[in-house]
């Protein structure tokens, strides 16, 4: 038996993330500082949850539930994970929460960014802990490029990031069921997809705390086929630096593996982000300025040198946000250290800006 502290999961849905997050969940990680178990499955197919079961989780012996209420008040369960679509995100929180359970939800965390501020006024009254599970925020490359970035200076300071999310999804052949092809489960490449180049510029642009990050001007268009969003292009630009960030997503085209999704600038070089998407990055490349010859005008890259960061995937790359989440929990906090809630709410505030201009609307808005 483990001699680690014990936090015990709650998973509602069975849909392919919540596969993913529960291998993750069950991984044998020697490094790993808590003992995850998986508590309970709610899901609205009892069938479909006892076979997630056998498949993900074959070692422990979950309760599988035909509610998600029934995990929700199960007295065993520390700690609620959500992998429904987003379109309902806000009613599972709300309906965890009020239950009194601590709560990870996947991103996008809600719809719009009322819906998330409600989400965390009910927290606070219920005094339970709640975070959007952006697991890319998570990942070590991701942490230590932020380090090189806003402490080392690596490449000076940064005044413009592109990135870019493409993944092939063909809304128009999808039965109105899919959550791609779904309003009110929240279609669209934004939510799903753009919030991650979204949060690539955040990493570039941003190195201050959420509640006093500025807000940048947005300028920005959509494209829609079947009613569905299926491409956005934005561009920040933040007022009191001049600092700009491109972010774009399309389902309409598939990005290659391994390539740059993400090219970083700075007043002291640039640095390329690759991997299999965006949301799970494998290394960057960091190109300075040559030694020496500090005063070039131009740097080409042949005047460059570049290093290479190489980061392994481990499992399926959700471990970190899993482990960070439940010594969260342990440590009885009531919001991520990694993803506050008042940074959930300065992306929300953001994406709901460009959909505003690229007149995207969800039911119920
Ligand atoms: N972090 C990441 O890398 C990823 C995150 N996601 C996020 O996870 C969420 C779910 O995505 P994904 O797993 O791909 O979705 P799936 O369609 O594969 O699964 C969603 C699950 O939600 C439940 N559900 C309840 N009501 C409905 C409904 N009306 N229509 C469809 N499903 C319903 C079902 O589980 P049941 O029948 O058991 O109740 C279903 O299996 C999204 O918010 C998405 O953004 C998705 C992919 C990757
Ligand atoms: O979070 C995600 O990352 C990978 C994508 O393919 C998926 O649609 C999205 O939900």
């Amino acid at each position: 038996m483990s001699s680690l502290p014990q936090v015990r999961w709650g998973i509602i849905a069975t849909g392919m993330i919540s596969s993913w997050f529960v291998e993750d969940l069950v991984l044998d990680w020697p490094e790993s500082k808590v003992e995850h178990v998986v508590q309970a499955i709610g899901t609205s197919n009892i069938e479909k949850g006892q076979e997630f079961a056998t498949k993900y989780c074959p070692k422990q012996s979950p309760k599988v539930y035909s509610s998600y209420e029934e995990v929700y008040r199960d007295a065993e369960v520390d700690i609620v994970y959500i992998g429904t679509p987003h379109g309902f995100h806000y009613r599972d929180c709300i309906e965890a929460i009020s239950a009194g359970k601590n709560v990870l939800c996947e991103k996008s965390f809600t719809l719009n960014a009322k819906q998330s501020r409600e989400i965390f006024n009910a927290a606070r009254e219920k005094n339970v802990y709640v975070a959007e599970a952006m697991w890319l925020r998570h990942r070590p490359l991701f942490i230590e490029l932020q380090r090189l970035l806003h402490e080392e200076k690596i490449i000076g300071d940064v005044f413009r990031v592109f990135s870019d999310f493409a993944s092939g999804v063909d809304v128009a052949s999808l039965p109105s069921t899919s959550r791609y092809r779904n309003l009110t489960l929240g279609a669209g490449s934004l939510l799903d997809i753009g919030v991650y180049s979204l949060t690539w510029a955040r990493l570039a642009l941003g190195g201050n705390a959420p509640d006093q990050a500025e807000m940048p001007r947005i300028l920005a268009a959509q494209s829609h086929e079947e009613g569905i969003e299926v491409t956005t292009s934005a561009v920040l630009q933040y007022p009191s630096t001049g600092k700009q960030g491109i972010v774009t997503s399309t389902t309409k085209s598939l990005g290659a593996p391994g390539e740059v999704f993400a090219v970083i600038h700075g007043t002291n070089g640039y640095i390329e982000v690759e991997g299999r998407t965006p949301s799970a990055p494998e290394s960057f490349t960091v190109w300075t300025k040559q030694e020496g010859n500090p005063d070039r005008a131009f740097f080409p890259r042949e005047m460059c040198q570049g290093k290479k960061y190489e980061f392994p995937t481990l499992g399926r790359g959700f471990v970190h946000e899993a482990e960070q989440t439940a010594l969260d929990i342990l440590e009885g906090r009531k919001e991520s250290r990694v993803m506050p809630w008042a940074e959930t709410l300065y992306m929300m505030d953001i994406m709901d800006e460009i959909r505003r201009q690229g007149n995207t609307i969800y039911p119920g808005e």
